[in-house]
């Protein structure tokens, strides 16, 4: 028998988002004021979202040293005398999860192999080094996302979620979730601790009165009056699952709630690729249906960003088509688009 599709590549995504999941919690018992920097649209950027890209970036030059990435940071604030007190922190830290240390020269161009612009052709990984980075520095959830994505067809998935219970039912057990997954093959959860993985699959649920659903902590992610109109219309009672990062489509694709509703907060935010990329393919491999709030399939192969679509709306697939004709009621009342 041939070996699975992508079986390399999803070996060195669960080694690559393994590691650099581990300098991310390091750094987070470190993290102390100043060591956060904001970048020009006001979103923070830690040592810990550079340390990580870069270790990222490291083990995918290894093993796919022709493969561009789409990673979420850049080496601009790092460079020269402003950046070298940052600069050297990252370098430490990137190095404790690196067999052979990085230099500060082969750092920033380690970092800056994610400048890609993406698009509709060939192989290209996408990343978000931590993905929820509000969530990390509160020591709430946030996300290590990986995705390879082929021709504009999201193919392999792996996240690592450093703060999320293994068992929802149990919130004080044990913490640290990779989730895996290969566009066919299903959708998997492994714990940090053991390389045992379990099949996932999103609750089948036969009625919305018993759905709950999972939105931003951010009001300026999401919209959240929108979206306690649409869980009223569908008549779910239950009090929104508040959650940073992909972290929600990990929940959804293991049964932990039913429904992630994105709703747009203003017209003119695109949504970045390395945001929905795994997560989106997860939940599709789980059962799930993802699509924007018009109920488009999200389109990775425009670039950085998912330019052609508003919102995410994801669900199980029986109820999927609900849940837009209500989102397009409360969203658009007099139809227009
Ligand atoms: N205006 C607006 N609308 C929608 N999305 C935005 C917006 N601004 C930022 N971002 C992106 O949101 C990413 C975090 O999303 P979350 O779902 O984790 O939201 S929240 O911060 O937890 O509430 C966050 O990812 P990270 O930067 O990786 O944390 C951003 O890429
Ligand atoms: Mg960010
Ligand atoms: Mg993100
Ligand atoms: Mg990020």
């Amino acid at each position: 028998m041939s070996a699975l599709a992508y079986a390399a590549e999803r070996a060195v995504a669960i080694r690559a988002v393994l590691a650099a999941s581990g300098v991310c919690q390091r750094v987070f018992t470190k993290l102390v004021n100043g060591e956060t920097i904001t970048k020009k649209d006001k979103s923070p950027v830690t040592i810990a979202d550079f340390s990580a890209q870069a270790v990222v970036n490291t083990f995918l030059h290894q093993s796919f040293p022709a493969d561009p990435i789409v990673g979420e940071e850049d080496s601009k604030d790092l460079r020269g005398e402003e950046g070298r007190v940052m600069r050297e922190k990252v370098l430490e830290l990137a190095n404790t999860g690196l067999d052979s240390p990085l230099t500060e020269e082969t750092l920033i161009e380690t970092i800056d192999r994610g400048t890609f612009a993406g698009g509709p052709n060939g192989r290209m990984w996408a990343l978000d080094p931590i993905d929820g980075t509000k969530g990390f520095l509160r020591g709430e959830q946030f996300a290590v996302c990986l995705a390879l994505i082929v021709d504009g067809q999201v193919q392999v998935g792996v996240m690592g979620c450093p703060n999320l219970p293994v068992d929802a039912k149990n919130q004080n057990g044990e913490k640290g979730c990779l989730f895996i997954t290969v566009k066919g093959q299903g959708a998997f959860q492994r714990n940090f601790s053991s390389s045992t993985e379990t099949p996932i699959s999103m609750s089948d649920i036969q009625s919305l009165a018993d759905a709950s659903f999972c939105e931003s902590v951010e009001s300026g992610h999401s919209n959240q009056s929108e979206s306690a109109k649409i869980a009223q219309l569908l008549g779910i009672t239950k009090a929104p699952v508040r959650m940073d990062s992909q972290c929600k489509y990990c929940s959804i694709s293991r049964g932990d709630a039913e429904v992630y509703l994105r709703l747009p907060v203003s017209a003119s935010y695109e949504e970045k690729i390395w945001d929905h990329a795994s997560g989106s393919l997860l939940v599709a491999e789980a059962g799930g249906i993802v699509s924007d709030v018009h109920g488009k399939p999200l389109d990775f192969s425009k670039g950085r960003t998912l330019a052609t679509n508003s919102g995410v709306v994801a669900t199980h697939a029986e109820i999927h088509g609900k849940v837009i004709e209500v989102v397009q009621k409360v969203l658009f009342p007099e139809g227009k688009l």
